[in-house]
């Protein structure tokens, strides 16, 4: 068993999530990050690539205090449970997502991790191992199951939504379109990774939604299970 499993990521009108220098960049707008507070609240865990960790620091906290206070009521921590999803336990220990905010973190690396940053970041998160040389996704995913996850947001980056995708993993994706080009071959895309080469393969998705938002375009796509 698995978590229901929804992508989020903003993306220039052309297609890029970051510049080719791969540095974070506001591509949200006002309502948009209001948007991605709620659902970020609304959800049991939020995810991300070690990528994403090295080059924004992120914290992935919820930043209302509304919902953080709902989510206490609720009786849950006031921060979903934050996972990084990081083969060779490069997670700095004084990265943001482990010294801001309240909850459960959860690190998890491969069998290849060197076992010195893995003592080094237990004694700051949850560590979990799976996969041999990269993160086997469907055991942590039933790992996360297994400890009440039952709805996980993914923030990105590219390299993890492709390979979330690509096995099969994504019920739905949230893509905020902002109205700039950011240009550059090399610049990330809401799925990198190998890509597939056959239309066969493609993984087909159903319009649910498009809002316009901010100066921008939000759209809902749930992924098609083709048998
Ligand atoms: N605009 C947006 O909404 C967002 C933009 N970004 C941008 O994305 C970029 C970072 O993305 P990426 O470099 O692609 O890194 P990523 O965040 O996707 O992390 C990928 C890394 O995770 C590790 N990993 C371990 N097991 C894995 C597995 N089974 N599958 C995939 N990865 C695995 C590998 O070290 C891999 O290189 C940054 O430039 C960041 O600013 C990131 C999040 C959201
Ligand atoms: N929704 C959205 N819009 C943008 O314009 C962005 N640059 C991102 N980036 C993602 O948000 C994370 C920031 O998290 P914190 O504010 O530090 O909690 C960042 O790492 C990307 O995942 N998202």
């Amino acid at each position: 068993m698995r978590p229901y499993v929804f992508v989020n990521v903003a993306m220039s009108a052309d297609g890029k999530i970051s510049t080719k220098e791969r540095r974070q960049v506001k591509i949200s707008g006002k309502n948009d990050f209001l948007r991605v507070d709620r659902i970020k609240a609304e959800s049991d865990a939020v995810m991300v690539g070690i990528g994403t960790v090295l080059a924004d620091n992120p914290s992935l906290t919820v930043k209302s205090q509304q919902l953080r206070d709902e989510r206490k009521r609720e009786g849950k921590d006031e921060d979903p449970v934050r996972v990084v999803i990081d083969s060779h336990a490069r997670t700095p220990p004084d990265a943001d997502i482990l010294r801001k905010g309240t909850g459960t973190r959860i690190i998890a690396v491969s069998a290849a991790a060197p076992q010195e940053r893995v003592e080094h970041l237990k004694k700051v998160a949850n560590v979990v191992v799976a996969g041999s040389e990269s993160v086997d996704l469907p055991e942590v995913l039933a790992i996360l199951y297994q400890h009440g996850v039952r709805r996980l947001m993914v923030e990105g980056g590219g390299t993890l939504i492709w390979s979330l995708i690509s096995q099969g993993l994504v019920d739905a994706m949230y893509t905020y379109i902002g109205s700039m080009v950011i240009g550059g071959r090399d610049a990330p895309t809401p799925a990198d990774g190998e890509g597939f080469l056959h239309e066969s393969d493609f993984i087909r998705l159903q319009l649910s939604e498009a809002e316009p938002m901010d100066d921008g375009l939000l759209v809902r796509w749930d992924v098609r299970i083709i048998r």
